[in-house]
């Protein structure tokens, strides 16, 4: 039996020696390799947390003690040691989620993927042990040198500084990446305190050679505790940490699982707020992912465990096409610039930073900021670029609102990941991004089919000076071009067949949702229902072309991979009653839920908008309306 088999609860973790502790984190890496390659996921992040993850639950009672993992991406060892071992459909229907989940266990306690949420959860966790009375359970908090650079976590380390009398125990996993190493002041900060390590053991050695203070004169003490200052102030700059009033602890080898857990017992037994500064390697022990420059195996696809390649998923993706044409434009624009908030790969600007060094700013995992210095940005003359995945702009919507669009900030938002993403769970999917921007005034939002429609609008929207715009694409492959037919005001009309009965379905589909839409519109036709196909390629403002079009219809139905609530489905609902257009419609998009992790295929099964789905719906809905459905009989008349 292995010792990973043979522990079925935290009290059997604590009781392993350091050898059968050194082969569990062999076990353990070998479980996460083979099991990832198979399903895709973090497999850099989760090798370098397991002697970490060891660690903590050797020395802390979860679930009485809360151990909360920012991110969460990092947790899978976490997910080992308490009890869940079946990763065989990680990530997908039915499996493990690829982030702690409560549903799972009770030893999960934060769901959202959304980065430096966690020093705030435990700070509000303290709060409330410290008021229940509950002061012997501990918070621990793991956070990333990536999520530290994300600007909640200095909200919330000041009022954890200010908590003596409710300690939160921070222990710093610092890898020093995000996916790319980890920029800013923080970091070299941080990356100052790395190469200190001999610090620690300088100590160490003074303590050990010197009895203890209270045995000695006050002249050796004095020697003794200057010797100690000189040292931290040549070697342990971590004044930073604790002038706000936090202990500080480390630098600790965090792959070491005894010196871990002598540093957590350590802070555990101080009492009040403290900093554990943990020094780990992303992709700890597979040397595929430790040699990967790019992100260390940050996260992605099935890959081969024998070299660490990836399998599957060739062709070209929405991103690559968004890269490739930035590198164009940065060539004819040089006022554009890029901003990437810690994803310059994830988000397609890598190939742009190559080609213009001096014009690209990564600003950490700090979306706000990103946002409000693009304004900055473009007060001083130029125009910025925004690039983030779809569901973090929700993060910077206060910033879009009023320090861009509130100022007429020719600022560019590109929403990579829009729509259904499914694996990464409900906190990763881009279904928001339409509905908060349609509220911002002055804000355009550009909603390409394809990769040509990309390219296009992609320029429309950096030749706007006078405000904000936004443009959004899904995840994944790029679909064929779709050309035209028609063109009605600025809209692309994509089909049109006329029906042999009443009805004449306007069928308005938003960005890459026009594929299904032309695919609906043979259905209809085969049912004898006329269709339009029309693509808005802007969703904001509305095209007022849209209204005699929609006239010209018995029906208008509209599909989006956003959230239904306050998207364009809504907008064009208003457009129509605010210039009293007399005719039924249809919104057809994602439903305003959480929705658990799957794949997106079934996802956008489920929910309805595959093509065959959204035939049967439209059909049914002209045969309610009274207008007959097929050519082979008419409808039943009203009697
Ligand atoms: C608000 C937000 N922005 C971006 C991301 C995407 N993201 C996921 S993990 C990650 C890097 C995290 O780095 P770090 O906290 O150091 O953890 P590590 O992966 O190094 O263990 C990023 C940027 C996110 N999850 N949340
Ligand atoms: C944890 C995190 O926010 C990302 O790493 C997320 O997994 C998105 O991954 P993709 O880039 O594969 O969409
Ligand atoms: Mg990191």
């Amino acid at each position: 039996m292995s010792v990973l088999e043979s522990i079925n609860g935290p009290d059997d973790l604590k009781r392993l020696d350091a050898g059968e502790l050194s082969r569990l984190t062999v076990e353990i890496r070998d479980f996460l390799v083979e099991a990832v390659s198979q399903t895709g996921g973090h497999l850099g992040p989760n090798l370098g947390a397991v002697e970490l993850t060891v660690a903590l639950h050797r020395v802390f009672d979860s679930p009485r003690d809360r151990i909360l993992f920012d991110t969460g991406h990092q947790a899978y060892v976490h997910k080992l040691l308490t009890g869940r071992r079946d990763f065989s459909r990680l990530r997908r229907r039915g499996g493990l989620s690829g982030y702690p989940s409560r549903a799972e266990s009770d030893h999960d306690i934060i769901e959202n993927s959304h980065a430096s949420t966690a020093l705030s959860y435990a700070d509000g966790l303290a709060k409330a042990f410290a008021l229940r009375g509950e002061h012997d359970r501990s918070v621990v908090a793991v956070v990333g040198d990536g999520a530290l650079t994300g600007g909640m976590c200095w909200e919330a380390l000041n009022n954890i500084a200010a908590g003596a009398d409710r300690p939160v125990i921070i222990v710093v996993n610092d890898n020093g990446r995000s996916y790319s190493p980890t920029i800013g002041g923080l970091a070299s900060h941080l990356a100052h305190l790395r190469v200190t390590r001999g610090y620690e053991r300088a100590l160490d050695m003074i303590k050990k050679t010197v009895p203890r203070a209270p045995v000695v004169g006050p002249v050796a003490y004095e020697a003794l505790h200057g010797m100690k200052k000189g040292l931290k102030d040549v070697f342990q700059p971590q004044a930073m940490f604790e002038d706000l009033g936090m202990k500080y602890v480390g630098p600790i080898d965090g792959h070491d699982v005894e010196a871990t857990e002598h540093a957590l017992r350590r802070a555990r037994a101080f009492g009040g707020p403290v900093i554990v500064h943990c020094i780990t390697r992303k992709g700890y022990g597979y040397a595929p992912a430790e040699n990967n420059e790019e992100d260390c195996m940050h996260g992605g696809g099935a890959f081969d465990p024998a070299t660490g390649e990836s399998v599957g998923k060739g062709g070209v993706g929405w991103t690559k096409v968004f890269a490739r044409e930035m590198v164009d434009i940065g060539a004819e624009r040089p006022d554009v610039v890029g901003i990437t908030a810690a994803m310059l790969h994830p988000v397609g600007l890598a190939p742009f930073a190559e080609a213009y060094p001096d014009r690209i700013f990564d600003v950490g995992i700090a979306e706000q900021h990103a946002a409000t210095s693009a304004a900055g940005l473009a007060m001083g003359g130029l125009h910025p670029v925004v690039a983030v995945y779809a569901t973090f702009l929700n993060r910077a919507f206060d910033q879009v609102l009023m320090d861009v669009a509130l100022h007429r900030q020719a600022v560019t938002f590109v929403l990579d990941r829009a729509g259904v993403t499914g694996d990464d769970g409900a906190s990763h999917n881009g279904m928001w991004d339409l509905s908060i921007l349609q509220i911002v005034p002055g804000m355009r939002i550009a909603v390409p089919r394809d990769g040509a429609r990309l390219r296009e609008l992609l320029r429309e929207c950096l030749d706007v000076s006078d405000g904000p715009t936004a443009l959004r694409f899904p995840k994944g492959q790029v679909i064929d071009d779709i050309e035209a037919v028609d063109r009605v005001g600025g809209m692309d009309v994509l089909a049109r067949h006329t029906g042999s009965n009443g009805a004449r379905v306007l069928l308005v589909a938003a960005g890459s949702m026009a594929a299904t839409a032309v695919d609906v519109a043979d259905r209809l036709s085969a049912q004898g229902i006329g269709v339009t196909v029309l693509d808005p390629r802007w969703v904001k403002p509305l095209d007022p072309a849209l209204l005699d079009e929609a006239r010209r219809h018995t029906l208008v139905a509209v599909v989006e991979d956003n959230g239904r609530v306050g998207a364009v489905g809504d907008a064009v609902a208003r457009l129509l009653r605010d210039h009293e257009v007399d005719v039924p419609i249809r919104t057809f998009g994602i439903p305003q839920e959480f929705l658990d992790h799957a794949s997106r295929a079934e996802i956008i099964a489920e929910i309805g908008l595959t093509s065959q789905g959204l035939a049967r719906d439209i059909i049914e809905t002209v045969a309610r309306s009274g207008e007959t459905t097929t050519t082979e009989q008419p409808a039943p008349t009203r009697e």
